[in-house]
């Protein structure tokens, strides 16, 4: 992460699964759950909308519906000038979208002059009108900017699901049972390469300036959203050492939990093989002590290593010797079946004839 962070598919980053999937089946369907909390002078049970067809937007019928209230001089019970029943905007318009699974997704509005106590009086009723359709789960999107409403919401059963860098999302499970919401994140990826040259059978190392131990590794770093693990081996060994090269195969996967360089979260550690394209080291004197290229076996032999380093050179040595097909697991790209976007997988090679084969004996 030497450079300042450059991500070379933007789209994918905002495109996940689940936005293209649940949100997107329903919107093609049109098909919507819409709920309403209770308007300004409204009663205080939180008064329920039966379901609009579809197409037809709650926001202006609430809008209208509230006018009418306040032409005709309706007040809130309490009369009193400040109180939040009193106010012109309309409080507590939530909106709702059905997904496959039968949850509802909301995204908050303007509710820019609504306050948390209304707020919550809107929601509660809301959650009474979900269950009452038998909705599963109910999944919160909270602009960073309206997180006065997230006291409001957990105090009525919501959890943190997750959040970006301008909201966050709470859920509410209404389902049978325990919550079977899928979770977050749970794995950061950091992939190194292995840049082998096997002309001169060297390997191209360096030490961490910022580690308490000063060991020789393969340089590189954490995956950015969006980025092929191949194209994260390039970036970072360019970017900490100066060295240009080309991705071949995936050679290990570490898998370790509660990593505390992942904020206690699990850690995916990926080595690639990299093949040398420029030569002259021109290393990050920010992230590096040392970098040089260093003679295979000398890696096998040292002891000033990482053991997942030292296991992984006498990989490479074995491949070298033997034929690097012993070892790699090649990459090739493939079109996914329901999105319409490719995906890149890894497995040992595979002879053309099997690609095509339709029947085995
Ligand atoms: N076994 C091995 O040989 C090693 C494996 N790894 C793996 O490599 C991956 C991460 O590689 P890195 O080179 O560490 O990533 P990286 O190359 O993306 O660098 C991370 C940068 O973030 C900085 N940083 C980290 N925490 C910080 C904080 N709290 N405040 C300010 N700056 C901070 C670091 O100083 C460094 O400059 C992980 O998957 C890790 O498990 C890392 C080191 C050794
Ligand atoms: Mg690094």
């Amino acid at each position: 992460m030497a450079l300042p962070s450059r991500n070379p598919n933007p789209t994918l980053r905002r495109v996940g699964w689940r936005s293209s999937k649940i949100y997107g089946s329903d919107l093609r369907s049109g098909a919507q759950s819409v709920i309403w909390g209770r308007a300004s002078g409204a009663s205080r049970d939180g008064a329920v909308m039966p379901p609009l067809p579809s197409g037809v937007c709650w926001r202006a019928v609430l809008a209208r519906a509230h006018s009418a209230r306040l032409s005709s001089g309706s007040r809130g019970a309490s009369g009193d000038a400040g109180c939040a029943q009193d106010h012109p905007a309309v409080v507590g318009e939530l909106r709702g979208e059905l997904d496959r699974f039968g949850g509802v997704s909301v995204r908050l509005g303007a509710l820019d002059r609504l306050d948390a106590a209304a707020f919550q009086r809107g929601l509660q009723a809301a959650i009474q009108q979900w269950r009452s359709e038998g909705r599963i789960a109910v999944w919160l999107h909270i602009p960073i900017l309206q997180s006065r409403f997230i006291a409001p919401a957990a105090s009525l059963g919501f959890c943190f699901h997750h959040a970006v860098s301008d909201s966050s999302t709470l859920t509410l499970w209404l389902g049978e049972g325990p919550s079977r919401l899928p979770g977050y994140a749970t794995h950061q990826v950091g992939v190194a390469g292995a840049v082998f040259d096997e002309n001169t059978r060297k390997i191209l190392v360096v030490q961490d300036r910022n580690k308490l131990k000063n060991m020789w590794k393969f340089p590189g770093g954490l995956s950015e959203p969006g980025e092929d693990i191949g194209d994260t081996a390039v970036r970072e060994v360019f970017e900490e050492t100066g060295i240009k090269s080309e991705f071949r195969s995936l050679l290990s996967i570490r898998q370790q939990h509660t990593n505390p360089g992942a904020f206690g979260k699990s850690d995916m550690y990926i080595i690639c093989r990299l093949q040398p394209c420029s030569f002259t080291i021109n290393f990050c004197q920010h992230e590096c002590l040392r970098c040089e290229w260093m003679d295979l076996n000398d890696l096998v032999k040292t002891e000033n290593t990482t053991p997942i380093t030292s296991r992984v050179a006498r990989l490479l040595l074995y491949g070298y010797r033997e034929g690097f097909d012993k070892i790699d697991l090649t990459m090739e790209e493939l079109p996914a079946v329901y999105t319409g976007l490719f995906y890149k997988l890894y497995h040992r090679k595979l002879p053309d004839k099997y690609k095509t084969m339709t029947l085995m004996d």
